[in-house]
């Protein structure tokens, strides 16, 4: 009977990968995308310039939009301090089960907060449902027309302050225009962008890093 690629993803984890063993959660989902089938996890490349700005803002709390299968997910939870609270939103309850499983197999499940439901419902309830003042990361990989207005919301929701850091996935595929435009003409951010390529593919791509500076 039918397999969807999510649960072909979660079975390549569970056959390759080591119970607790992030790394190897890893490198098992990046075998299956590369040898078997495309999946739109950041990747391992992208993956590395992740990592970096993960440990450099060292977040105590971290927002990431967009689960998938969990990926992303296990790669900065694996990073964090103990202390940290780290929140990740799905909209796709399907994505949202293997990601559980994803997080679980990787032992990371009492680091990673994973709530269901759309960006723009989840946003204005951050603070009361957590208990978070502010994020110190945002890692947008989610639906990327709403890349703009979910940032623009976090900003009125009082979620992000100066030095907060933002990281975008994907602004030239699918892209995300209207959010490059937007945060470069603003004083309020510094941005940059690391080069890179789509995930498991050479077509060029950037991660786009935003810093609030007002
Ligand atoms: C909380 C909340 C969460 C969501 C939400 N959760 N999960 C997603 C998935 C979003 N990700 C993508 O669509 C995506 C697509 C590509 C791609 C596809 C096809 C191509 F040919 C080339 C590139 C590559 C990527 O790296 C991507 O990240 N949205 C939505 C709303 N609210
Ligand atoms: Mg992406």
């Amino acid at each position: 009977q039918f397999v969807s690629l999510r649960q072909r993803i979660l079975s390549a984890v569970q056959k390759n990968a080591t119970r607790g063993d992030p790394r190897s959660v890893i490198r098992a989902i990046d075998q299956f995308c590369s040898q078997k089938e495309w999946a739109m996890n950041v990747g391992n490349e992208k993956g590395c310039i992740l990592d970096s700005v993960v440990s450099e803002v060292n977040p105590a709390t971290v927002l990431e939009l967009g689960t998938y299968c969990g990926y992303s997910t296990v790669r900065i939870a694996s990073l964090l301090p103990p202390y940290a609270k780290f929140i990740t939103l799905e909209f796709n309850p399907d994505f949202a089960a293997v990601a559980r499983q994803v997080i679980a197999w990787a032992g990371l499940e009492d680091k990673v907060q994973l709530v269901e439901g759309a960006s723009s419902d989840w946003i204005p309830k951050i603070k009361e449902q957590f208990g978070i003042k502010t994020f110190d990361l945002v890692f947008l990989d989610h639906w990327k027309e709403h890349y703009l207005s979910d940032t623009k919301l976090m900003e009125e929701c009082g979620l992000l302050r100066k030095g907060s850091v933002l990281l975008a996935d994907n602004v030239i595929c699918p892209g995300a225009p209207d959010y490059v435009e937007y945060v470069r003409s603003s004083p309020r951010y510094k941005s940059h962008y690391f080069r890179s390529h789509l995930e498991y593919t050479k077509a060029e791509e950037n991660l786009w890093y935003l810093g609030i500076i007002e």
